[in-house]
């Protein structure tokens, strides 16, 4: 597609999407009713790299948030990781186990009532495919709910009678997470030797209350042939952080290393946190974002809600100036959320890439790139 011709910087999130219309089939299966994977959903085997359950010492940081040695667990698990899990983060198991039913009754409407809400090409938020669909030739097992604020508009097509308590929990959930995953941001920042001083954009409480987000409900159906079909292929998340929530059933794999795929264990009440992109770039280079993806399995519905958490839309994000030396160069060029949504929606996995200054001296392997780069 053309580039317009006339660039005004988005200012909110929704806008970002105009610029990138995505022509998804929305023409879902009846992932239900199918006995084998059509053609096209089959994707090539999942032989990239190993996988394996997580386990002992070799298993995804589970960090307990009420432990004063958090800050110091915090920095650890983001930069040995990028991902972890926590406990004792505040959110409660009521909340919890609300989104997850309101998510449930969502994804078992009949698919014809899902697509009345159905999220249009230039539009960020409704019923519908991955959107990073668009970069594969394959589809996925999976159907979406993307909501940005209020989730009314499109829930008012799902359930004329009754949205309220859909939007209620949604809502409520939106309130609760924009908090935690401000406090987590600082733990993180803290971890790194950041102070309120260096974070202008945090607002004058610190609260970073101009922080956007995103809520997306993802839905994978059991599938009679799992090795065939693919949840959500491996990518970065385009935010500072997430913060996941997935039912019992497992599915979620990070890359280790580079070398094999970790399956991340679903523990009752715990939510997954993931370095995504531009906290890689804050930190310039010492958080990797994780590369994740979501595998399918032949016996048990999964569901999965990530909130996507990043900072005002228009703020520039840099590496910060305590993190750069002579030793420790900028390695990426201020970029705004706003303007790596649009790298991402045009370059995906290369996205980093795109604004990336120089090579990392830290050995950091750049999983974006789907090559390693290794230098110093
Ligand atoms: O379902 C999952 O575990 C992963 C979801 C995810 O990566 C995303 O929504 O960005
Ligand atoms: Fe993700």
């Amino acid at each position: 597609m053309k580039p317009p011709t006339e660039y005004t910087m988005p200012s909110r999130l929704a806008e970002v999407y105009k610029a990138h219309p995505a022509y998804l089939h929305h023409n879902h299966l009846d992932f239900e009713s199918l006995r084998e994977v059509p053609e096209s959903h089959a994707w090539p085997p999942l032989d990239d790299y190993p996988s394996r359950d997580s386990y002992g010492a070799e298993s995804v940081p589970v960090i307990d948030l009420a432990d004063p040695n958090s800050v110091k667990l915090v920095g650890y698990a983001c930069k040995t990781w990028g991902v972890f899990q926590v406990t004792n983060h505040s959110i409660s198991m009521r909340l919890l186990d609300n989104i997850e039913s309101e998510g449930q009754r969502l994804f078992s409407l009949p698919r014809q009532q899902k697509l009345k809400a159905a999220r249009l090409p230039d539009g960020i938020s409704g019923y519908g495919v991955a959107r990073i669909s668009s970069f594969f030739p394959k589809l996925m097992w999976s159907e979406g709910f993307t909501i940005v604020g209020s989730p009314a508009e499109h829930a008012r097509q799902l359930w004329p009678q009754d949205f309220s308590s859909f939007c209620d929990a949604m809502e409520e959930y939106e309130k609760e997470m924009k908090q935690f995953a401000g406090r987590l941001l600082w733990l993180i920042l803290s971890s790194l030797g950041i102070n309120k001083e260096d974070i202008k954009w945090a607002g004058p409480t610190g609260d970073f209350g101009d922080a956007g987000a995103v809520l997306q409900l993802n839905s994978y159906p059991a599938c009679p042939e799992p090795n065939r079909a693919m949840g959500l292929a491996a990518h970065t998340d385009s935010t500072l952080l997430t913060v996941l929530y997935q039912n019992s059933t497992s599915g979620l794999q990070v890359l280790r290393d580079g070398v094999e795929w970790v399956t991340v264990t679903p523990i009752k009440g715990a939510l997954v946190i993931n370095v995504g992109d531009l906290l890689h770039i804050l930190s310039n280079g010492r958080y990797p974002s994780i590369l994740h993806r979501a595998v399918v399995n032949a016996t048990h519905h999964r569901l999965s809600i990530a909130y996507l958490y990043g900072p005002p839309m228009n703020v520039q994000i840099s590496p910060l100036s305590k993190l750069v030396d002579p030793s420790h160069p900028p390695l990426y060029r201020p970029v705004t959320w706003s303007e790596y949504l649009d790298a991402k929606a045009q370059h995906f996995n290369k996205a980093l890439s795109s604004v990336r200054l120089c090579t990392p001296l830290n050995g950091f392997v750049d999983m974006n790139n789907n090559n390693s780069v290794k230098v110093g």
